[in-house]
């Protein structure tokens, strides 16, 4: 039985950022991995997808610009966008990844981990088995796995996920998105400015991104659609077929209406990837997510040894607030007070989609839920000055939650082209409880987007 301080299991985002921060404040780290270190996000997830999205929108923002269109009137460079995406993933070997490790003094233990026990972990690989004991604490940071909706033919397809998706060595003719949401209309668009030619989102409530503010979906529809992608809402997918070995498959929907397409990308959701983690043997139920307090300690295992981080705990499944969750295990397993004051209602997030969706904290709806007494502000973003230099035709809509008892922000929502880095400015605002009277003061430059929080508290009525 080998020894170590703290034994990460599962080497994504969350995982390697908890195991450099255990490092670095001087613990004997293990980090187990059976696949590649660095995980879904890293190969299969952000860093692809958005490698692939990359050059449809800069061709987009420059055909908005007078002058600039004209230089690029011919199609995307499909081969020169996947090798770069290749190059992004680094051909999906990690070995870029294991200085820093070997830097920070982290000893990668390549296997599948199990808990087998209190503080001891069974790490897998082929032909072998090991067994390490981690004195202080295990952080469990395995991920999710994509989620097969039980549609009758779907499994048999087989369809694609986003790993397929992400690593496609060329684009589908014909693509059946199944899922509206980030996964969905991201490759939905990412795939039609790639080449496909006929494009159809699926999703089974009533509009795209169906969490986030209804005019943010509406919006996408509506630009989804004047590219030709088809969007089908409210609908569910009733069965799917492949015709001969490979055919096309024929999808029917519950109201009847059928579909011929060449693939089908499942994007509904994730589960989490903790069925075969061993959760049993400490008294957790294995295939659920493992919840945590504020500290990221597993509930109901005694002593605080177990922590879960990242997209297995449930509480915020984005690459950055895993590594925010992994930051808090190592400082608390560091003795440091740190608690998740971000995960419940203060969670930034970009849809990378054009018009992208940015938002933070609270929706309107959502924050009413919650009781809370809130006064929102909406803005149409193609409307400042900031915006309309950036081209012609860039539109979208700014919406501001305010807390009418404390006069700050709850939420904010921007929907337009390439508005990401303004997000952190509300969040920088709601986690700030900065005041709606001293952000007045706030100058934004001119001219630029940012401008919109200008007209947002003069529309409140500052
Ligand atoms: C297509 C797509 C695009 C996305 N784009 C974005 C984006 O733009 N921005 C964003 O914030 N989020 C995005 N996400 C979500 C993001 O990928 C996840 O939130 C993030 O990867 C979660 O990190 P994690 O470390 O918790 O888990 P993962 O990245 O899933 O990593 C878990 C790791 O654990 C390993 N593992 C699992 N079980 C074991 C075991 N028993 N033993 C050893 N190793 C194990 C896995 O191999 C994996 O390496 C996207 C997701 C998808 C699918
Ligand atoms: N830019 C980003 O930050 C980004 C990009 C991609 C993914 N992600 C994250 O990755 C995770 C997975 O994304 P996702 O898009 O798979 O999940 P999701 O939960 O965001 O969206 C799934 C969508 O599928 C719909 N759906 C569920 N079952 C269905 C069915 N049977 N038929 C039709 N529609 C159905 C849901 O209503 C929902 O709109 C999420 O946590 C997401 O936030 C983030």
């Amino acid at each position: 039985m080998e020894d170590f301080d703290v034994v990460v299991v599962g080497g994504g985002p969350a995982g390697e950022v908890a195991a450099g921060r255990c490092a670095d404040g001087g613990l004997r780290t293990a980090l187990v991995e059976h696949e590649l270190v660095g995980g879904e996000c890293s190969f299969w997830g952000c860093v692809p997808s958005k490698t692939l999205i990359r050059p449809g929108d800069v061709v987009a923002a420059a055909r908005r610009v007078p002058g600039a269109s004209a230089a690029v009137g011919g199609p995307l460079d499909l081969p020169a966008a996947l090798t770069w995406r290749d190059e992004m993933t680094n051909g999906w070997r990690d070995d870029n990844a294991l200085p820093w490790l070997q830097e920070k003094g982290i000893t990668l233990l390549r296997g599948t981990g199990s808990l087998a026990g209190e503080r001891e972990v069974a790490v897998h690989s082929t032909g072998a088995a090991r067994q390490v004991r981690a004195t202080r604490a295990v952080i469990l940071a395995v991920g999710t796995r994509p989620m097969v909706p039980p549609v009758p033919g779907l499994a048999e397809l087989p369809p694609w996920d986003n790993r397929d998706a992400t690593s496609a060595k060329d684009v589908p003719r014909r693509l059946l998105v199944l899922g509206g949401g980030a996964v969905g209309v991201e490759m939905a668009q990412a795939f039609r400015r790639l080449g496909s030619q006929e494009v159809v989102v699926v999703e089974g409530a009533d509009r795209l991104m169906a969490r986030e503010e209804p005019f943010a979906g509406e919006e996408l529809r509506i630009a989804l659609e004047a590219e030709d992608i088809r969007v089908l809402t409210g609908t569910p997918l009733d069965r799917v077929r492949r015709k001969g070995a490979d055919g096309p498959v024929v999808a029917t929907l519950a109201d009847g209406l059928r579909l011929e397409t060449d693939e089908v990308l499942l994007a509904v959701g994730r589960r989490p990837a903790t069925q075969d983690v061993g959760l049993e043997t400490v008294g957790l139920i294995p295939g659920r997510t493992v919840e945590v307090d504020d500290a990221m300690r597993a509930v109901g295992v005694p002593d605080g040894w177990l922590y879960a981080i990242g997209d297995c705990n449930g509480r915020a499944p984005l690459t950055h607030m895993g590594k925010y969750h992994g930051r808090i295990a190592a400082d608390v397993i560091l003795g440091g007070a740190v608690r998740d004051r971000a995960s419940a209602s203060v969670v930034p997030r970009v849809t990378f989609t054009d018009p992208q969706i940015c938002a933070v904290g609270l929706t309107e709806a959502q924050a009413r839920q919650r009781g809370l007494a809130v006064r929102a502000v909406t803005y149409d973003i193609g409307a400042v000055a900031g915006a309309y230099v950036l081209g012609r035709g860039i539109a979208g809509t700014a919406k501001i939650v305010v807390d009418e008892r404390r006069r700050t922000l709850v939420g904010a929502t921007f929907t337009g082209p390439a508005l990401q880095e303004l997000l952190h400015s509300a969040t920088v605002a709601i986690v700030g409880q900065v005041p709606l009277d001293t952000l007045w003061h706030a100058v934004p430059s001119f001219p630029t987007v940012s401008e919109i929080w200008l007209r947002l508290l003069e529309t409140y009525g500052l």
